[in-house]
């Protein structure tokens, strides 16, 4: 410890006297009075709400997972423990896994530190998982999920409501999540799109986490937050679709840039000074695509993009950490058994950069990055020496 032998005794007295004195005392009377009024208030405001909601149980059954990671994984988890009665069924490719899943009730591969609840199941059989789901939860990384959905999309019920929490823009077709679902199956197929700060391991954990279910139809949205919400997890509406979504998919890429700056150890000014400018291209872009301000300030927008660029859990940040230790991206790749987002959906950014008619600086160096044409250095030297603007 550090300091003078003075002041440390100093803070220890004060320490001490905070541990033991009513702290409410430091307030005088009256703004005491106010703070115990207000929270009476918001309790009271919070009893007449729950009095007010929906008192009919959702009588769920069965929900299907496509793709058993571990996001699919952990939102399938979350379900099982808090619905004693469903039956949690995961789609997957690899039957090891799968064996694993149904007889050592641990996801080996993506989760292996964790016990899965009993009313866990998994199969390869796309028939099987979906036959009596009443929902599923689509886990699939984007730049599969077309194909994935193809294959299956004779046996989806019309009226199955799928539940995408994937995160990205398709290569190719520069479509988000709610454009490329309702290609495959069709436009009136009913889909919600779940997002926010949300490490699977923390899911898995039972930490206290919050996200946003979006959807054009509201009751569903509606259906979709009381099947997940839970003591430890709260989930909020919207019907800002493309404000969730793009937010998710673009804060994976400002996730890489954070990395690399982390990577390269250039401190926490640079890194806040970074996110700001991040948060700052995000709202540039997705204003223009439609985005309303209480999204990109919300759970989906601020709160994930706070996660992924300071957690140390994200892939995305991973990346860019190595990247900026001097590892190649090829390399990255290879050796990391789960998605990266960000890395495939920073090409596409760039394309509806020049679409929307907006300058992404950071969004675009992280594309440039990830191609080879520049080091991560040579990225923060050109962002540095940028024209000095005035802040918008
Ligand atoms: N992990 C998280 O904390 C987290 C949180 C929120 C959202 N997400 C999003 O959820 C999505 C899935 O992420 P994850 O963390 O579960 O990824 P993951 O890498 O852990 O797992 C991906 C899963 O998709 C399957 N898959 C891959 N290619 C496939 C294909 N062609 N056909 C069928 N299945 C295929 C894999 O077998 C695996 O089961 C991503 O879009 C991610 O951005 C992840
Ligand atoms: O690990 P990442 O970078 O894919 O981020 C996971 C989630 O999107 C965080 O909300």
């Amino acid at each position: 410890m550090s300091g003078c032998p003075a002041d440390v005794a100093a803070g220890a007295a004060a320490a001490g006297a905070c541990a033991t004195a009513d702290a409410g005392l430091l307030y005088p009377p009256s703004e005491r009075t106010q703070i115990r009024n207000s929270w009476n208030s918001l309790m009271r405001w919070a009893r007449y709400f729950r009095s007010r909601e929906e008192s009919d149980a959702l009588l769920v059954e069965k929900v299907v997972v496509f793709g058993g990671g571990s996001f699919g994984t952990a939102m399938g988890v979350a379900l099982a423990r808090q619905r004693k009665n469903i039956q949690v069924t995961l789609l997957l490719r690899d039957p090891y896994l799968c064996r694993d899943i149904n007889e050592l009730h641990c996801n080996t591969r993506y989760l292996k530190d964790f016990v899965l609840p009993a009313n866990v199941n998994a199969t390869t059989s796309a028939a099987e998982a979906i036959a009596g789901a009443q929902f599923a939860i689509h886990a699939v990384p984007v730049q599969h999920t077309r194909a994935f959905l193809q294959g299956i999309k004779d046996l989806l019920p019309p009226t199955l409501p799928i539940i995408s929490v994937s995160k990205g823009i398709e290569v190719g077709s520069g479509q988000l999540m709610s454009e490329v679902i309702p290609s495959v199956l069709s436009k009136k197929h009913p889909t919600v799109y779940l997002s926010g700060p949300s490490f699977a391991k923390e899911v898995m954990m039972g930490r206290p986490t919050g996200i946003v279910a979006a959807s054009k139809d509201k009751a569903l949205a509606r259906t979709i937050q009381r099947l997940f919400a839970s003591p430890s997890m709260r989930v909020n509406t919207t019907t800002d679709v493309i404000g969730v979504e793009i937010c998710g998919s673009l804060k994976n890429v400002l996730a890489i840039a954070a990395g690399i700056v982390e990577g390269l150890e250039l401190g926490p000014n640079a890194m806040a000074a970074l996110v700001a400018q991040g948060c700052s291209e995000i709202r540039w872009l997705a204003t223009k695509m439609g985005a309303k301000t209480a999204t990109i300030s919300g759970l989906s927008g601020l709160g994930d993009i706070m996660l992924t660029c300071y957690g140390s859990l994200s892939r995305n940040r991973t990346v860019g950490v190595r990247l900026g230790q001097g590892e190649k991206l090829a390399d990255i790749l290879a050796s990391s058994s789960q998605v990266a987002e960000g890395v495939p959906t920073a090409a596409v950014v760039v394309n509806l950069a020049r679409k929307y008619r907006v300058q992404l600086p950071v969004l675009t160096a992280v594309a440039q990055v990830l191609d080879g044409h520049i080091t991560a250095k040579q990225a923060v030297f050109e962002i540095m020496n940028l024209p000095q603007i005035e802040e918008r």
